[in-house]
């Protein structure tokens, strides 16, 4: 059996970060990149393509991994990406999801293909880890804490601003709350009063700034509800000091296992490069959607739907002996 085939769609930090850990996979290979740029300005090792080249490509291609921004490219692309190929995606617009998910589900069932949405750390391996311990520990509370760190799709969102040239959104956890709940505090916990989101923007040529800054802090399931401030910064200083893109965060459960005996379920991701992580965790989905189409289980499936099994690469005797 060949290698899964692996197409990259939008070429970024995601696209970027997957053409790099494709290398770590015997099992895939990529096709090429797919980008909405000439590919003579995409700088790149490998085959790059102009996304219109897709369409006469989906005999070559076992899989797509979509790494546009979920801000604006994800729901532009992937319902006409849907009708011809399986495809994989991170998005992270969380309010959006489910109704993602339907879309997606409809084009995946009626053209025979699999969807694989919002795969990455949150939304994708948070999601699961808040679903294991939630039916695990019934009797509890659920708290997520993202940072310090780069958000990508924050990112990715005030780049979109009008008279944004280049940004990058820091999120800030309120540490002394984690420690509360750690310590078995009665503690009030929203995602909203839990962190503080921290933007450097570097503003095009006679942009107006007011507006900017009030576009970002009111920006619907972004910033609404955060307590957010945005920085105006030279381009020079942007290069300097934001290039990097660590980031991380946990899940912590802190349930009951009878009346008053306290357990304490938490997941935590340290990264040294938020993109890459994501892109490492939708290579894993895009074996998994691969084995799906294989087996004819056609239709969108969020992190959810899938056995741990069909994100490996080794086969299900092999896994049974690591069960010991
Ligand atoms: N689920 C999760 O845990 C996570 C999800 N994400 C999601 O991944 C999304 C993508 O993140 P990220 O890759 O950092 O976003 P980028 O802004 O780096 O890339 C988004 C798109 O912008 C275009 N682009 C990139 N560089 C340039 C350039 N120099 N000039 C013009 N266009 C460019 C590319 O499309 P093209 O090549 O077609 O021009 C690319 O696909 C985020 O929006 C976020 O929603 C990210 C991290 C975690
Ligand atoms: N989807 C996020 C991944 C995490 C980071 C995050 C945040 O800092 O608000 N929320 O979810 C990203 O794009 O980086």
């Amino acid at each position: 059996n060949h290698p899964i085939r692996i197409g990259i769609v939008g070429y970024g930090n995601l696209g970027k970060g997957v053409e790099t850990e494709l290398a770590f996979h015997p099992d895939m290979t990529l096709v090429g990149i797919f980008s909405r740029r000439d590919p003579q300005t995409v700088d790149s090792e490998s085959a790059v393509f102009h996304m219109d080249d897709l369409e006469n490509m989906t005999d070559q291609i076992d899989v797509l991994i979509l790494c546009g921004g979920s801000a604006t490219d994800i729901p532009e692309q992937a319902p006409i990406l849907q009708k011809q190929f399986t495809t994989v995606n991170a998005y992270d617009n969380h309010a959006e999801i489910p109704a993602h998910f339907d879309v997606i589900d409809e084009l995946a069932k009626a053209h025979q293909n699999v969807g694989v949405i919002a795969t990455g750390w949150d939304p994708g391996l948070f999601s699961l880890n808040r679903l294991v311990a939630e039916a695990v520990l019934p009797k509890g509370d659920t708290y997520t804490f993202w940072g310090s760190g780069v958000s990508q799709g924050h990112s990715d969102a005030i780049r979109r601003v009008n008279g944004v040239k280049l940004g990058v959104q820091y999120t800030i956890p309120n540490e002394s709350l984690i420690e509360a709940i750690k310590e078995g505090e009665e503690v009030a916990y929203t995602k909203t009063s839990s962190h503080k989101r921290v933007c450097y923007v570097v503003a095009e040529a006679g942009a107006d700034l007011t507006a900017i800054s009030e576009t970002i802090k009111t920006m619907k399931d972004y910033f609404d509800g955060y307590e957010t401030e945005v920085h105006f910064i030279d381009e020079a200083d942007y290069y300097r000091d934001h290039q990097g893109m660590p980031h991380g965060g946990r899940v912590i459960r802190r349930g009951y296992t009878d009346d008053q005996t306290m357990a304490v379920y938490e997941f935590a991701l340290d990264l040294g490069s938020n993109p890459q992580f994501t892109a490492a965790a939708s290579i894993a989905y895009a074996r998994a959607a691969y084995r799906l189409d294989q087996e004819g289980q056609y239709g969108a499936k969020s992190v959810f739907d899938i056995a741990p099994a069909y994100l490996s690469p080794k086969s299900g005797a092999e896994l049974r002996k690591e069960l010991l």
